[in-house]
């Protein structure tokens, strides 16, 4: 029996100093690097098992408690009060860990001897710790984008939930490659095998088992794992911290045990050598002997596996963190079987319209395609070329970042948490926002180990940093930095328009009002409001132009309590906030004739003038969202939230070039993209508040007929957007004269998941009660969206539910070797058909108006006897009937807007 101590027994990670860092240099290459997530469905125990990742890899002294509230990874009060995680925490450690303080010769050396895995020598892991809950799916989504895998939790009791297959189709969208851990196995019920089933059935990819649960005498009570890959057996000592992990032989275990590793050694090689070739060589090498091939050649196969795509191959390792059994195993798995930065593919960008790829662009090949997208005529046109010509140098591209997370530090201010993909970000750098059109320095750059910091000259790529210090970056920028630019102008066309996999914001469905106390606390409020915005782009803050009441909305209730508590507890805004309600819009419904307004005044003693054009007109959802253009294009195609706005400027091209020598000019300090952000903000506040109900407005397409005569020596950017403004009203109030409007409510893609004798009268409940519309039953979807619905915005953050089929066929559970359930009611083979069938659990996908899913949960419960659960996101908006409408006024206020 050997004693395995994968943990750090001397030295912290946190007592290495800066130059000790410097002198670990392996631990900076890009490829001695994982950036991980773990995602999971809450509760499933994510937080727990970062703790003692933190703990073993030497971060921690002690092991942080979810339940007692002192982790380190859920620091916001409003995390710890709840016991939930809301925001990323991105923390960096290192595994195996650094055993050696001060740089001394007892740091490991980087190099892997030829036969080990790469578990056994140091990498740098940052992690990004994800929130389960369903109103943070935005936070789940822009965690994921940068990350180059994945932990999935999963709760062995449970099994595989609804938010767990709502995020891990998210995470095959970003083509993340992911492995399981079935956690909580000391618990009673525990199911490994159902659970590992409901993988292959539920995930759309086989299990490969590469551990099994080890439970004393066969019977529920864990106390280690098989190691199928290494053929051995690993156990806990009960009520340690688990830092000493027994390393038994199978002659040391008893018989059954044994017999059931090689028995999944067996399913593990066969499973491996249907999807990767150089495992049936080494099966052959070996004599086609299950036992006789070497761990290493089993985890090297595995990891060809995971890295495919798409993947359908799934790793599983098994453990219960809370009882500090399983966890060091899995952080050699994320080294041995995750990738690197460097194995990842080349991350998209698009500039302008042109869509590609970032080391395309760096190596000077960029394919300038641009994404397919049809005319208001509906006729296609081949991309444009023509940028080729006007490239600027790419070499002086020094840098090429993604923000993806911002956070508001007590101690240290605004974190600006940066995924770097190109260069280097050094300290002092000149940062370009693309999104912003803004110059930042970076003066303080950190690497974060949650709460805690260590400061660095430099964020080099493939690594995950904060920048400490930027005024304006938000959640979802993209930095670059740039040699030789002019730090007011930027970098040259067209690459001050890089981004990076930019990712579409959800229309918030929830909103509240927030009034400061006094007069005095407005301008704290408005500050927080704006740093939350900063935090949160799923948020969203409107001025009520009637009112003048702030209004802050937001993705579900829980988010926007959230959002309150921010507000007055950690930022202690004093505020007032109104009730929870839902985000209707209203929409016209004919067009207006063109309308001009003449905006002639005097702003703090300085003349303004400006004329506008505009004219309105109701999108019927079937029109194509965005219209081709390029930058010879002669008019300049916005989206308002969900309106679209087109700027029609017949005698300039999009990108500033006058047509004819006779036109008019526009004035030099007035550049049309100075004026296209003026109309856009002017636009935008017209809509935010329509003329009957005073909700937003929603398919509203705007055009304004801009013409240079009307913008003058004088004109400014804000006499522009108050001229547009005035248009816009006037359009959209003559467009409701003729017609009138209608509500729009916002529809939920629901997904509930309820067992097998409940289906009938959930699903009757939903198509009743609730006024949905079931699509499917166990994902199939049986129709796709009513035929009769204005879906005018599809944001469904679970697209893949409708191609899940086609992309991943079904995979029959009977196929797939799990080993028995101490729990277990029935024999294996009765538990596959049930799972094959759906039987055990059943899964009904309905859309739903959102008003009708209000409390929904409690009323879930009491039908299913509290075993119902469902997610749902937002899949659009949809015009209400007048019976609905009517009954929405009445709880409203008797129909007199609000
Ligand atoms: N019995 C048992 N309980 C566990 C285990 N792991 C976590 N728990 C408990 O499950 C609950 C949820 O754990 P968390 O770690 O907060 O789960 P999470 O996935 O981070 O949840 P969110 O942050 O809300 O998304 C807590 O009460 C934990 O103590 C385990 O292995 N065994």
């Amino acid at each position: 029996m050997d004693i395995i101590r994968r943990s750090s027994a001397t030295a912290t990670f946190r007592s290495l100093r800066q130059k000790d860092w410097e002198k670990i240099s392996f631990l900076n290459s890009s490829n001695a690097t994982r950036n991980i997530g773990i995602i999971a469905h809450i509760d499933a125990g994510k937080t727990t098992t970062t703790e003692r990742m933190l703990y073993y890899s030497g971060y921690t002294r002690r092991i942080g408690d979810v339940d007692d509230g002192s982790t380190v990874t859920d620091f916001l009060p409003a995390e710890r009060a709840r016991g939930i995680t809301i925001q990323s925490a991105a923390i960096t450690f290192n595994w195996p860990p650094v055993q050696g303080e001060k740089g001394s010769k007892d740091i490991p050396s980087s190099s892997r001897a030829p036969g080990t895995p790469r578990s056994q020598t140091p990498h740098l892991v940052n992690l990004i710790d994800t929130p389960g809950h369903a109103d943070f799916t935005f936070e789940v989504l822009r965690s994921l984008r940068i990350l180059d895998g994945a932990v999935c939790i999963l709760d062995g009791v449970a099994g595989v939930e609804a938010q767990t297959e709502k995020v891990w189709t998210q995470a095959n969208n970003y083509r993340i490659p992911k492995i399981i851990y079935v956690n909580k196995l000391d618990r009673d019920g525990a199911a490994f095998g159902r659970t590992v089933k409901e993988v292959g059935v539920r995930l759309h990819g086989w299990p490969a088992l590469c551990q099994i649960p080890w439970w004393k005498d066969g019977k529920g009570k864990l106390i280690g794992v098989g190691d199928v890959v290494n053929l051995r057996a690993l156990s806990w000592e009960e009520g340690g911290d688990g830092k000493v992990i027994k390393s038994l032989n199978l002659t040391d275990v008893d018989d059954a045990f044994a017999k059931e590793i090689k028995k999944a050694r067996v399913a593990l090689i066969e499973i491996l050598s249907e999807h990767d070739d150089e495992m049936v060589e080494k099966f052959l090498e070996y004599d086609e002997d299950h036992l006789a091939i070497p761990g290493n050649d089993l985890t090297e196969s595995l990891r060809r596996c995971v890295l495919q795509n798409p993947q359908r191959i799934i790793p599983v390792f098994t453990g219960a963190s809370f009882r500090n059994l399983g966890v060091q195993p899995l952080l050699d798995a994320v080294l041995d079987l995750l990738p690197s930065p460097e194995e990842r593919p080349d991350p998209e960008i698009s500039m302008g319209v042109t869509h590609s790829r970032l080391n395309e662009l760096l190596a000077g090949r960029l394919a300038l395609t641009s994404s397919p997208q049809s005319s208001k005529s509906g006729k296609q046109k081949t991309s444009p070329t023509k940028t080729q010509k006007t490239l600027p140098v790419v070499s002086n591209l020094q840098a090429c970042a993604l923000a993806f997370k911002v956070v508001n530090d007590p101690r240290r201010g605004v974190l600006v948490y940066v995924r770097v993909y190109s260069g280097s970000i050094d300290r002092n750098a000149a940062l370009y926002n693309t999104n912003l059109s803004i110059t930042e320095r970076a003066p303080k750059l950190l690497r974060m180990y949650a709460s805690d910091a260590v400061e660095v000259d430099s964020i080099a790529a493939g690594h995950i940093g904060v920048i400490v210090g930027l005024k304006y970056a938000r959640t979802g920028d993209t930095l670059i930095v740039y040699s030789g630019a002019n730090p007011k102008s930027g970098p040259p066309a067209p690459l001050n328009t890089l981004q990076l996999r930019p990712i579409s914001v959800p229309p918030p469905v929830f909103f509240t009002s927030v009034e400061p106390n006094s007069l005095s606390e407005e301008k704290l409020v408005s500050d927080t409001l704006g740093l939350l915005l900063r935090e949160d782009p799923s948020l969203n803050v409107s001025i009520d132009s009637e009112s003048g009441q702030t209004h802050l909305a937001g993705m579900g209730e829980l988010h926007l309590e959230i959002a309150r508590d921010r507000l007055i507890n950690d930022f202690k805004a004093r505020a007032t906030t109104g009730k929870i309600e839902i985000g209707y819009r209203e929409a016209i419904l004919s067009s207006s004739p063109q309308i001009t307004e003449d905006v002639n005044r005097e702003v703090a003693g300085k003349h303004s003038r400006a004329s506008c054009t505009v004219s309105v007109s109701p999108l019927d959802g079937t029109e194509p969202r965005v219209i081709e253009e390029d930058d010879d294009s002669t008019h300049t195609s916005l989206q308002v939230e969900s309106n679209d706005l087109i700027i029609h400027h017949p005698t300039y091209t999009r990108s500033g070039l006058k047509l004819s020598p006779d036109s008019a000019n526009l004035p030099e300090h007035l550049p049309l993209p100075s004026i296209v952000t003026a109309l856009r903000t002017g636009i935008s506040a017209a809509l935010s508040r329509g003329p009957t109900h005073g909700f937003s407005m929603h398919s509203t397409l705007v055009e304004v007929h801009l013409d240079p005569a009307q913008i003058h020596a004088d004109s400014t950017p804000a006499a522009i957007s108050t001229a547009v403004r005035l248009a816009t009203q006037k359009a959209v109030k003559s467009a409701a004269a003729e017609r009138g409007t209608v509500l729009m409510e916002p529809v939920m893609l629901v997904a509930i998941s309820v067992n097998e004798a409940d289906i009938g009268g959930v699903a009757h409940d939903i198509s009743a009660a609730r006024g949905g519309q079931v699509l499917s039953l166990d994902g199939e979807i049986s129709s796709p969206v009513s035929p009769s619905a204005t879906l005018t915005t599809s944001t469904s953050t679970f697209p893949t539910l409708h191609t899940v089929k086609e992309d991943f066929p079904p995979i029959d559970p009977r196929k797939i070797y799990t080993p028995p359930d101490p729990f277990a009611s029935t024999d294996g083979g009765e538990d596959d058909d049930l799972i094959g069938t759906g039987s055990a659990q059943r899964r009904i996908v309905a859309r739903v108006p959102l008003r009708e899913m209000v409390g929904y949960l409690k009323h879930l419960r009491s039908l299913t006897g509290g075993r119902g659960t469902f997610v749902m996101s937002v899949e659009g908006f949809e015009r209400m009937s007048a019976q609905r409408q009517k009954a929405v006024l009445k709880e409203l206020g008797g129909g007199e807007g609000w």
